[in-house]
């Protein structure tokens, strides 16, 4: 085994104590003591107009803000942890072209929260609690469709979110009306506007931009040859683990959203000649396409 393939053996500096407690995501007073509690680490207002999340690997994207306020997440009570290799686990608070932004180096997987997608969402409530318009999402993931190449970004026009039709949606048993609306339309849930926007600064960085339908299953195993053609036939392009509960969250809160997969490695659809999927492999194309993935994030920025 890859050192970097190991859960708990981890290359994150901030081990939380034990005692680390969690909130109860679906308890509205809960999230405003974690903003309270965020809020009293610094002694500047703390705001944001842009809301970014890291994707495996993709942490670089956050050091492309400028004059950073970092807060580990482990100093944050109430607040989940994450031991994924690649994911720093820090919220950090800064500019980019001039605009506020809160970044996540570093996101919450359902398949490490026993498939609380609510708690794993957690962070989209908080960056909606420090003002946060607009999403920016970014995930590592699998291509399904025939013409992605190791490093090539997809745009996502829309998702197939399996854990959520399967009952683990992140506003399940939400009773307090501050929330939102229950029943979230998630018709423009990747927003066309903002879509065509990462399309012209594409254009214009000469970069192959692909736009297609990301599905997120509930790993942490990867996906068999088989359920890959499943994804394929059902018109899936790309394949992750994450992703579907932070948008329908930040839809539920208003924000708009753009998301972008990496496809770090190509999924398997055929069981005679396919090859083992690792997250070493995941993360060293994150690294080789970092730069890029994070250039395109702040040309994005500076032009909204
Ligand atoms: O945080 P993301 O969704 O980018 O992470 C992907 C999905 C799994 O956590 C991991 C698999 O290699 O990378
Ligand atoms: N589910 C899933 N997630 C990924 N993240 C990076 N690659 C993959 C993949 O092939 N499948």
């Amino acid at each position: 085994m890859v050192a970097s393939d190991m859960l708990h053996s981890n290359n994150n500096t901030h081990v939380p104590p034990p005692d680390h407690p969690v909130i109860n995501p679906k308890n509205y007073d809960d999230l405003l003591t974690v903003v309270s509690a965020i809020r009293a680490q610094v002694d500047v207002p703390l705001e944001a107009e842009i809301g970014i999340i890291c994707g495996s690997g993709l942490g670089v994207i956050g050091d492309q803000v400028e004059n950073p306020i970092v807060i580990p997440y482990s100093k944050i009570p109430g607040f989940p942890v994450t031991n994924v290799p690649g994911h720093k686990g820090n919220l950090l608070f800064g500019t980019i072209a001039g605009k506020k932004v809160v970044c996540m180096q570093g996101r919450f997987h359902p398949y490490e929260h026993q498939m609380n997608t609510a708690l794993c969402a957690l962070p989209v409530r908080v960056m909606h609690q420090f003002g946060i318009k607009t999403m920016i999402v970014s995930n590592a993931a699998g291509g399904i469709n025939k013409n992605f190449q190791y490093g090539d970004l997809m745009l996502i026009k829309d998702h197939i979110f399996l854990p959520g039709l399967a009952g683990h949606s992140p506003l399940i048993g939400l009773k307090d009306p501050r929330y939102g609306r229950l029943f979230t339309s998630l018709h423009d849930a990747y927003n066309k506007d903002l879509r065509n926007l990462a399309i012209a600064v594409a254009n214009a960085k000469k970069m192959r931009l692909f736009e297609g339908v990301f599905v997120m299953s509930g790993g942490p195993q990867y996906e068999s040859p088989a359920e890959v053609n499943m994804f394929k036939t059902v018109g899936a392009d790309a394949l992750g683990m994450s992703t579907c509960h932070e948008v329908i969250v930040a839809r539920q809160c208003g924000i708009t959203c753009l998301g972008f997969s990496l496809i770090t490695n190509i999924a398997n659809l055929n069981v005679e000649n396919s090859v083992e999927v690792s997250h070493a492999e995941v993360l060293e194309t994150a690294k080789e396409a970092g730069e890029r993935a994070s250039s395109f994030v702040c040309d994005i920025i500076a032009n909204m």
